[in-house]
């Protein structure tokens, strides 16, 4: 799918990751964060390939998808907690409360997720930023279903994380409220 792609990534910067529908964003993303695996080339972070040392990688990087990654099943509260489970970082109840209310979304803490509406599930999903301390951001779609405040928010965020020296890589078919930062198109 992807021929002659090169890019890098420095602390402070973004990249934006462009194209149509269908043009492989989603599966770069995932081949990036080792869901999936290339065919050929190589995939380095700070200038080691990242498959020997997995871990390193795996601790510095936060990837939120954009289609199944809030389990309906569960509560937010509950997506929260598991979802820091699985990754092996202790998040304490409170911790995910706070993070759920910063988000606006603590009154639907308890409630099924599949009863919430497509920006209240970005929300959930969004609201693990503040609770996995990562280096690199890797986000699809961040921007849908969310309201004008919810962007602002996010916006807000990750201008914070460029300024604390992170980085980030995400798709968007809107316009991202970040300054300029590199273009990856596909
Ligand atoms: N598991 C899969 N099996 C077969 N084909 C797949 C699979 N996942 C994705 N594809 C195909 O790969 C292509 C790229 O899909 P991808 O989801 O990466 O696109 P995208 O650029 O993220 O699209 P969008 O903007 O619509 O989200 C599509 O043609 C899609 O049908």
């Amino acid at each position: 799918m992807f021929r002659r792609l090169s890019f890098s990534l420095a602390a402070g910067q973004w990249l934006h990751v462009t194209g149509d529908n269908g043009a492989g964003k989603t599966t770069l993303l995932r081949t990036l964060v080792g869901l999936s695996t290339p065919d050929e080339g190589r995939i380095t972070w700070q200038g080691q390939p990242v498959r020997g040392r997995h871990d390193d990688y795996r601790r510095a990087l936060c990837y939120l998808g954009h289609h199944t990654a809030v389990k309906d099943e569960l509560t937010p509260i509950e997506n929260l907690l598991t979802s820091a489970a699985l990754d092996g970082h202790a998040v304490a109840d409170a911790q995910a409360w706070g993070a759920l209310k910063a988000l606006g979304i603590a009154r639907c803490g308890h409630q099924p997720t599949r009863q919430l509406s497509a920006g209240q599930k970005r929300r959930v999903l969004l609201s693990r930023l503040l609770l996995r301390p990562a280096t690199l951001w890797v986000l699809d779609e961040p921007f849908a279903a969310l309201d004008a405040p919810a962007a602002e928010w996010l916006g807000q965020r990750l201008t914070q994380h460029l300024a604390d020296g992170g980085m980030a890589l995400l798709t968007s078919h809107q316009p991202v409220p970040l300054p300029p930062g590199g273009t990856v198109a596909l």
